[in-house]
């Protein structure tokens, strides 16, 4: 499978910044907080439980709007072809995040039929977990490392839960992947540190209150990652 989606110094041992994705943005104002940090990444979530669940009108409007090199990712949870359809119809996309229950066989789908990178995010909470990442690294893009969510969550992600980082010490990887899930300005750095990523994710971490983002925490979370030996983007 070819990679279509590789941004220099994302591959592990090529070095380069950590790269930050702010996730769950719903006004111009978190976009305009997350281009000034100098994340790499946008998120945009479609699922109707969230808090930060907005309508393909108000992301398309804040995508259209978006400064050029950051990129725009929807989050979607199994969706159907009929939304993503009508997302892409609509949102200037860079990348499509699938965050549900989708198949090894579903993510090739997906990328085949919008021609867009796909991130298969996987849920960890034990080492067995873990297992099943290798499939999904066969036919995604990237991959989103993320706290597998409580047994009867409302959501699959977004819930501010880390998990042992030290799971994914000494792990080889084959595609391009992101560390997720309870990462804060306090504690990135470290998590950096013990897994070795050189992308991560946040939502929580970076609200005032479920689903208002702050862009002070947002600052700060892109600052931290200047403390973790790589530069900062
Ligand atoms: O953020 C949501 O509301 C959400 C809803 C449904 C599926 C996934 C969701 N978020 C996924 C993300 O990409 C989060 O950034 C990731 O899970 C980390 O979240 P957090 O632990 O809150 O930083």
């Amino acid at each position: 499978m070819p990679v279509r989606f590789v941004a220099p110094g994302q591959l592990p041992g090529q070095g380069g910044a950590v790269r930050a994705k702010i996730c769950g943005l719903r006004s111009a104002g978190d976009v305009a907080a997350v281009a000034e940090a100098g994340a790499a990444y946008a998120g945009f979530v479609f699922f109707p439980k969230s808090p930060r669940n907005l309508s393909i009108d108000e992301a398309a409007a804040l995508a259209i709007e978006a400064p050029v090199g950051l990129a725009k990712v929807a989050l979607v949870v199994d969706a159907s072809d009929d939304l993503l359809d009508a997302i892409t119809a609509r949102v200037p996309l860079d990348m499509i995040q699938l965050h549900g229950a989708e198949s090894p066989g579903r993510v090739a789908d997906v990328r085949a039929r919008y021609g867009l990178p796909v991130m298969k995010a996987i849920g960890i909470a034990e080492a067995s977990d873990l297992e099943g990442l290798a499939q999904y690294e066969a036919v995604a893009d990237q991959i989103l490392v993320d706290a597998k969510p409580p047994k009867n969550a409302d959501l699959p992600g977004g819930n501010g839960l880390a998990f042992d980082w030290r799971l994914l010490q000494g792990r080889q990887w084959r595609r391009p992947w992101m560390l997720a899930g309870g990462l804060t300005p306090k504690n990135v750095a470290e998590a950096v540190r013990l897994t070795g990523a050189r992308q991560v994710d946040v939502s929580s971490g970076v609200e005032a209150s479920p689903g208002c983002k702050d862009p002070a925490l947002i600052a700060a979370f892109t600052a931290a990652l200047a403390h973790t030996g790589a530069p900062k983007l």
